[in-house]
């Protein structure tokens, strides 16, 4: 039988130490294990609890422990992690096993001193009446980070930026699985083809209300295995960059620039509009990265895409004058955090370069727009340096652009007030990722 602790804790250490992505780390675990669905769902179930939680977890282990959680071991600390969230977070583990099994777990890797620190922790746990107090609410951004699990420096960001109703709906979208979303190659099927297709293979699929040929998909398991994936029927998209590409617009013959574009998928959606007529130069700075533009093309039978090796801040490259570009920019993911809850733990969130990284990127772009053109500048993040203000900036600086209005479909809402050229689309106003998008067109000289 798999040691499903120990295959969690392997995976948590592997994020922890190597700063390997969750997703990843989990789906070889799972592979390399072979792992049956029932234990393949427990293991990710102990992996994204541990990663969800992690401060409210460590909140709950300095209450208790008399070592300071700095001077923790890094594999105690993960035992003591994983031991309390099944104490306290996962109803169907008895606290006979959630104890037992956390201090199996530090025999087996030779941790005899901690086994008793971890028993002591976890039995005064399960003794206690009130297991926890959360700080006092009065300290709003310790008591939200800690009942969220989401640094400090985040939740102040967020309540300054989009205020305090907007940060606590943010905050609390953020647990859970986010929903899976393909986009219906309709280069070669249509979206009622598809779901009959996947129903074959017992997946379930629904279309998103908001958007054509988006579905929400269920059930999936490994996606690379179904038959509709590997007949190039799909890619996974979420919600929100199907929507971005909605908003460019892109038509058959246009010349498109997406200068910021591994993996790829904006340029696959954007074929699709354009018909796989006219080109799209799809460029990226990592040649590794551009392997996978190709091979994603070739799946889904789309030839209109050339790549490019291409650092998009310089501009030194020659690019045609372009009908679409998409600035689809490198940023702090912020809005991908409940596919990605290892983000939030970053040193360096909050960065104070990538705004002019960013910036710089728009403006050495939007040279190539042709007048009557549209260019669209999008992040996953929710941070408005690195969103409205970097494209506010834009439009002062450069008066020969001017913003286009969107036009939002039904269901998609504004969080606060913005300009109508862009929208921060937000789990709870929009059911998709945190995604910022921006429209601009260029006047013509006189
Ligand atoms: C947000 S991701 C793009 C996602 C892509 N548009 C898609 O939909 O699949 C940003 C990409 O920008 C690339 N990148 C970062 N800095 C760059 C630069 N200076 N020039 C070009 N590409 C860059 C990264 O390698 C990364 O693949």
């Amino acid at each position: 039988m798999a040691n499903t602790r120990n295959i969690a804790l392997n995976v948590l250490l592997k994020i922890e130490n190597e700063g390997a992505y969750s997703n990843i780390a989990l789906n070889n675990a799972i592979k390399e294990n072979r792992l049956s669905s029932v234990d393949s769902s427990f293991v990710s179930a102990l992996v994204y609890g541990v990663l969800e939680r992690r401060i409210t977890l460590d909140y709950i282990i300095r209450a208790y422990s008399k070592i300071p959680l700095r001077k923790i071991e890094t594999k105690t600390k993960n035992i003591l992690r994983l031991g309390i969230l099944q104490l306290l977070f996962m109803d169907k583990v008895p606290d006979s096993a959630a104890v037992n099994e956390s201090v199996n777990l530090a025999k087996k890797h030779k941790l005899q001193k901690s086994s008793g620190f971890i028993n002591g922790i976890l039995r005064n746990i399960t003794r206690a009446e009130v297991k926890y107090t959360l700080p006092d609410e009065k300290d709003r951004v310790r008591y939200l980070s800690v009942k969220y699990s989401v640094p400090e420096s985040i939740v102040k960001l967020w309540v300054n930026s989009y205020g305090e109703n907007n940060a606590e709906q943010l905050l609390a979208s953020l647990n859970g699985r986010a929903k899976i979303c393909c986009r219906v190659n309709t280069l070669r099927t249509d979206a009622d083809t598809l779901i009959k297709k996947l129903s074959d293979e017992g997946v379930v699929a629904e279309k998103i209300p908001f958007i054509d040929n988006a579905l929400y998909l269920e059930n999936t398991g490994s996606v690379e295995r179904l038959r509709a994936y590997k007949s190039g029927l799909f890619h996974i998209q979420d919600a929100s960059s199907q929507l971005c590409v909605n908003f460019l617009d892109a038509k058959p013959r246009n010349i498109m620039l997406d200068v910021c574009s591994a993996p790829g998928g904006k340029s696959f959606s954007a074929a699709q509009y354009m018909n796989n007529r006219g080109r799209i130069f799809s460029c990226d700075m990592f040649d590794h990265k551009l392997k996978l533009i190709s091979a994603g093309a070739k799946r889904l039978g789309i030839t209109c895409i050339s790549t490019l090796l291409r650092n998009a801040s310089t501009n030194d490259t020659a690019l045609p004058v372009a009908d679409r570009i998409l600035c689809d920019v490198p940023c702090s993911g912020l809005g991908i955090m409940s596919r990605k809850p290892e983000i939030r733990y970053k040193d360096d969130l909050i960065s104070n370069d990538l705004p002019d990284l960013q910036y710089g990127i728009l403006c050495a772009s939007a040279k190539n727009l042709a007048v009557g053109g549209k260019l669209i500048y999008s992040t996953c993040t929710l941070n408005p340096e690195e969103n409205n203000k970097n494209t506010k900036r834009f439009l002062k600086e450069h008066p020969d652009f001017y913003g286009v209005p969107l036009k939002l479909p039904n269901g998609i809402t504004r969080a606060f007030d913005e300009e109508p050229y862009e929208i921060t689309l937000m789990p709870h106003t929009c059911g998709t990722d945190g995604f910022y998008i921006s429209l601009f067109g260029k006047k013509a000289s006189n």
